[in-house]
């Protein structure tokens, strides 16, 4: 036995291909993936250099920021950026021998819900894309990480990438968590105190009971948001759970395959006594349902809790931040959560549009109507999802309640296709940033848990999900 290594260190190490004195580390990368928004420059380059993509059977590509959400919408897409950025990955992808799960294919999706779902994502990879958000794939205790657009052309050049060599986090969330409080909760808590520059420079390993017991789709929701809070990248131990998940899906291996990756995969746990740079315990017991109440996925209270006051802040700076926040948001301090009306609902994103997901936000609006005085959507984060979820009957449940039920993308999670907010609209969201204008110019973002975001739509305001009757007879 050597000396006891983290999850992270052992990845790390198995995809190191040079150590250059004085430079980055040269890691090979197992996975790109792709989609339409920062391929383009990247595929361009290679063009103008003459060059193939190296692996085109290790890159995967899908459409999913700039697709509008309705049937029609996609067969005649109106907004220019988005018809060439589409247009331009599928020659892209023709010319350079790279599949593409297009909007026919029953397999396209946001490209973080895809990689896992087709099991193409995997424990001890090492995966990028151009999209800050592969740190979802780290769930599966893969080394998952956002690049730039020069950084996507020199992965597809040569399957290497330059890296500096991260600290290391471990957040253990200890205990059983409270019935109603969720995964999502659990990474707004911990944003909420560790801050959205909390983990900069640092790969976060989540552990401890709370996070064990999680379903896959709650560790990707809590790994998504690993890069709000500024850390490169987010890791969760592959166990029972993630083998059990990966099972039997498209891409994984299958027979004695499986048994050999299985065995490679289970040795890949933080080893008793490694150390981290940084430690963080908290309690599952202290969490509650949250929202965001500002304009940083760090704003954060509970839903029981009123609008903070900016007058207690003793910085200068961050007392500004806040009151500019407060201002943007149309909130008053002392406001009660409950007693905010909200105009719109967004239940989907890389963050919380999973099946489960779907499934717990059904259960919450079944039986019940949409408030007459908002519109809220139910985007599935794939094409998969989305069957799934009407082969379960969710969508008849979505549509019975009022919900609107829509064809899978990155849809209102930003403002890059036609599902976005009027200005001055407020809306209870399930996606992961709320900066100004992210849903849409003027557009007011709380970000809140999928049960939360179902609540919200039929009370009309932000309720606490712990308080909610689930009418168990309609969902059963
Ligand atoms: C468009 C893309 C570059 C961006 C990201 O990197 O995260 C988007 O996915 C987002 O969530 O803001
Ligand atoms: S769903 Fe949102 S966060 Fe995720 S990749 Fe799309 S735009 Fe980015």
């Amino acid at each position: 036995m050597g000396t006891p290594k983290t999850l992270f260190e052992k990845v790390w190490e198995q995809h190191v291909v040079a150590e250059p004195k004085g430079e980055p580390t040269l890691l090979y990368i197992d996975l790109q993936l792709v989609h339409e928004v920062t391929s383009p420059q990247a595929f361009e380059g290679l063009r103008l250099a003459g060059r193939k993509v190296r692996r085109p059977d290790r890159t995967v590509a899908t459409v999913d920021h700039n697709v509008p959400t309705t049937i029609e919408g996609r067969l005649n897409i109106v907004d220019q950026i988005a018809a060439t950025q589409i247009a331009t990955l599928r020659k892209n992808c023709a010319e350079f021998g790279v599949e593409l799960y297009d909007v026919d294919s029953r397999e396209q999706g946001i490209v973080h819900v895809i990689g896992p779902e087709m099991g193409i994502t995997k424990p001890g990879m090492t995966i990028v894309c151009g999209d800050s958000h592969t740190s979802t794939h780290g769930a599966f205790g893969a080394l998952a990480f956002g690049i730039g657009t020069s950084e996507v052309e020199h992965v597809m050049a040569t399957q290497t990438l330059p890296q500096g060599k991260p600290k290391t986090f471990r957040i253990s969330v200890e205990g059983e968590l409270p019935t109603g409080v969720t995964a999502k909760d659990i990474i707004l808590a911990i944003i909420g105190k560790i801050g959205t520059d909390g983990a900069t420079g640092s790969v976060i390993e989540y552990a401890g009971s709370a996070i064990r017991g999680l379903s896959m789709e709650g560790r990707m929701t809590i790994c998504n948001m690993s890069i709000e809070a500024g850390a490169r990248a987010g890791m969760i131990a592959p166990d029972e759970t993630t083998f059990a998940y990966l099972k039997g899906r498209r891409f994984s291996p299958k027979g004695e395959a499986w048994d050999r990756a299985v065995a490679e995969w289970s040795k890949l746990p933080t080893d008793e006594g490694a150390t981290f740079d940084r430690e963080l315990t908290i309690d599952a017991a202290t969490l509650v349902p949250y929202v965001s109440w500002g304009t940083s996925p760090g704003m954060v209270a509970p839903v029981t809790a009123a609008v903070p006051d900016p007058a207690k802040v003793e910085n200068e700076a961050d007392r500004k931040s806040f009151e500019r926040a407060l201002e943007y948001m149309a909130l008053k301090a002392g406001t009660k959560f409950e007693d905010v009306a909200i105009d719109r609902v967004f239940i989907g994103s890389c963050t919380n549009g999973r099946i489960e997901d779907l499934r717990a936000a059904a259960k919450i609006a079944a039986g019940h109507k949409v408030s007459s005085h908002v519109h809220a959507m139910v985007v599935p984060g794939s094409q998969q999802v989305k069957a799934q979820a009407e082969n379960e009957g969710l969508d008849r449940i979505f549509k019975e309640a009022g919900f609107d039920w829509r064809e899978p993308g990155c849809s209102m999670c930003l403002g890059m296709n036609p599902d976005i907010l009027s200005p001055g609209e407020r809306c209870a969201s399930t996606s992961n940033r709320n900066f100004e204008g992210r849903q849409g110019r003027g557009g007011r973002t709380h970000l809140v848990s999928p049960e939360m975001a179902a609540a919200a739509a039929i009370a009309g305001h932000f309720v606490d999900i712990r308080n909610w009757e689930v009418r168990e007879e309609v969902t059963a």
